[in-house]
């Protein structure tokens, strides 16, 4: 993938070019119940949600980060977890997508059960392996309900390559936590791609790594 960031001069002979920031679409993947919603409403909002509904298809969230001076758009999308609120959206889900977030829920071990097939479904939507995948064991404040065990999921998680997170969306003193979850996939993606001021002669050909706000516009709302 290339990445490029796109330098407009809105007004002639403006100087220096506007620049306009990157997005990072990340999509947040598991089973209905985990608590996708409220993780990516607590990394957004900085808060646990109130209440939540089951999400029908996707709901957006978006946070402004800076990492070493550039500011990126993080794009979260919180999918449906329930096959008949995702299906006709799945493949909207994978189109340019530049990392994937799984989530298990530690209290709920078929929850845990599902994670291959979600890797499945990443494999049938032509993921390559430079898209960076990170594991998430959610509601780690229900502690005396535990059914999945650290030492499994770190097994998983490095038969899979991929780094474990175990944390609460809930738990006011993980805040840091959660947050650590979705820049540590966004310094990834930043360093997997560094910026580059310019299109590559003839556009490049594969979708750029950080879409411009510009390209965005026409999506989905964010109903958050
Ligand atoms: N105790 C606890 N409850 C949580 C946590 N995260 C989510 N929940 C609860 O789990 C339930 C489901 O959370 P959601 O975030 O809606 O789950 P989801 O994965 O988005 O579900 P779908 O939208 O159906 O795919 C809600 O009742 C939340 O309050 C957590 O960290 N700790
Ligand atoms: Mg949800």
């Amino acid at each position: 993938m290339e990445s490029s960031l796109e330098l407009t001069t809105s007004l002639p002979g403006t100087y220096p070019p506007l620049l306009r920031s990157r997005i990072f679409k990340i999509i947040v993947i598991g089973d209905s119940g985990v608590g996708k919603t409220c993780l990516t409403y607590r990394f957004c909002a900085g808060k646990f949600p109130d209440k939540t509904e089951a999400t029908i298809g996707v709901d957006f969230r978006e946070k402004v980060i800076e990492i070493n001076g550039e500011k990126i758009k993080v794009q979260l999308w919180d999918t449906a977890g329930q096959e008949r609120f995702r299906k006709s959206m799945v493949q909207h889900y994978y189109r340019n997508v530049h990392a994937v977030v799984f989530v298990y829920d530690v209290t709920n071990a078929a929850s845990f059960r599902s994670l291959p097939a979600w890797i499945e479904e990443c494999r049938q939507h032509s993921l390559g392996q430079e898209v960076p995948r990170i594991l998430v064991g959610n509601k780690c404040d229900l502690q005396h309900a535990l059914q999945v065990g650290t030492e499994l999921a770190q097994k998983f998680a490095d038969s899979h390559s991929m780094p474990l997170f175990e944390t609460s969306a809930k738990n006011p003193d993980d805040n840091d936590h959660v947050e650590a979850i979705f820049m540590t996939v966004a310094h990834k993606l930043k360093s997997q791609k560094p910026l580059m001021l310019s299109q590559p002669p003839g556009g490049g050909g594969a979708p750029p790594l950080g879409k411009s706000e510009e390209e965005e516009e026409g999506g989905w709302s964010c109903n958050c």
